[in-house]
């Protein structure tokens, strides 16, 4: 695992920018595994930026996204599709039929999930996949106690996340209780995790998925098992972990 420290939320944007656009260089035609929620706005923004100054191509990228609520489509402002679209595709050239979001309007969870598993395994698994952290250690929606082997399935939102992401609708009840998400085993078989961090607020939880127990209680606490892990955290993020 590699850690790097950067000084505040825009730097931490700009490493990870520098990552995903490493991968896109090295492998023209990778599989990014891609996030919603605050963390990676900036780092869309800077591939969006660079894209435009020409340094960047996604003509032949596939991006394949962790989650979506169970209920919303692409019209609604607050579905993740709808938050791609608006914070990276519509920006660059990526081929449009070449991004996948587990669909939202798809009520026959099981159908929804497995045509998403079929999707990530036809596309030959993911590259790189980028995650951002839920304050109780939680990535994609894969809520504390989420068994480790599964892969996409439907879940319940916890009243944390519930909270935390209410900031983003007119009210609570406007927030779906259930989503669809990546499992953990579907995370664990990306061949590259990248993990983006800022924030004071994140700062326990992090010292607790590097140092504590690898436990379902924790779900990012598996990625200490990965081989492949970068995490790029800012300095008040890192604050509470030992020197
Ligand atoms: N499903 C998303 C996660 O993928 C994200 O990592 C988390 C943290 O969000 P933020 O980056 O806004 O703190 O929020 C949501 O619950």
């Amino acid at each position: 695992m590699i850690i790097y420290r950067a000084k505040n939320y825009q730097d931490m944007s700009r490493k990870a920018a520098n990552i995903i656009s490493a991968q896109i260089i090295m492998k023209p035609d990778c599989v990014l595994g891609l996030a919603t929620g605050s963390s990676p706005v900036g780092t869309y923004q800077q591939l969006i930026e660079w894209y435009k100054k020409g340094d960047l191509d996604f003509s032949h990228v596939t991006s394949i996204n962790l989650d979506e609520y169970k209920g919303l489509g692409p019209d609604n402002c607050q579905s993740y599709r709808y938050f791609m679209n608006t914070n990276l595709f519509d920006h660059v050239n990526i081929d449009k039929n070449r991004t996948f979001v587990p669909n939202g309007l798809e009520m026959d969870s099981e159908k929804a999930c497995s045509d998403y598993n079929q999707i990530i395994a036809r596309e030959g698994g993911i590259d790189l996949q980028l995650l951002g952290l839920g304050h109780n250690g939680h990535i994609g929606f894969n809520e504390p106690g989420a068994a480790f082997e599964k892969e996409t399935h439907c879940i319940d939102l916890t009243e944390s996340t519930i909270e935390a992401n209410k900031r983003f609708f007119a009210s609570e009840e406007d927030v779906p209780k259930q989503a669809y998400t990546m499992g953990i085993k579907s995370i664990m078989q990306a061949r590259k995790i990248l993990v983006i961090i800022s924030g004071e607020s994140k700062a326990d939880i992090l010292k607790e998925i590097l140092y504590g127990p690898i436990t379902p209680a924790i779900p990012a606490s598996i990625l200490q098992l990965h081989n492949d892990v970068t995490i790029v955290a800012d300095e008040a993020a890192l604050s509470k972990l030992p020197e």
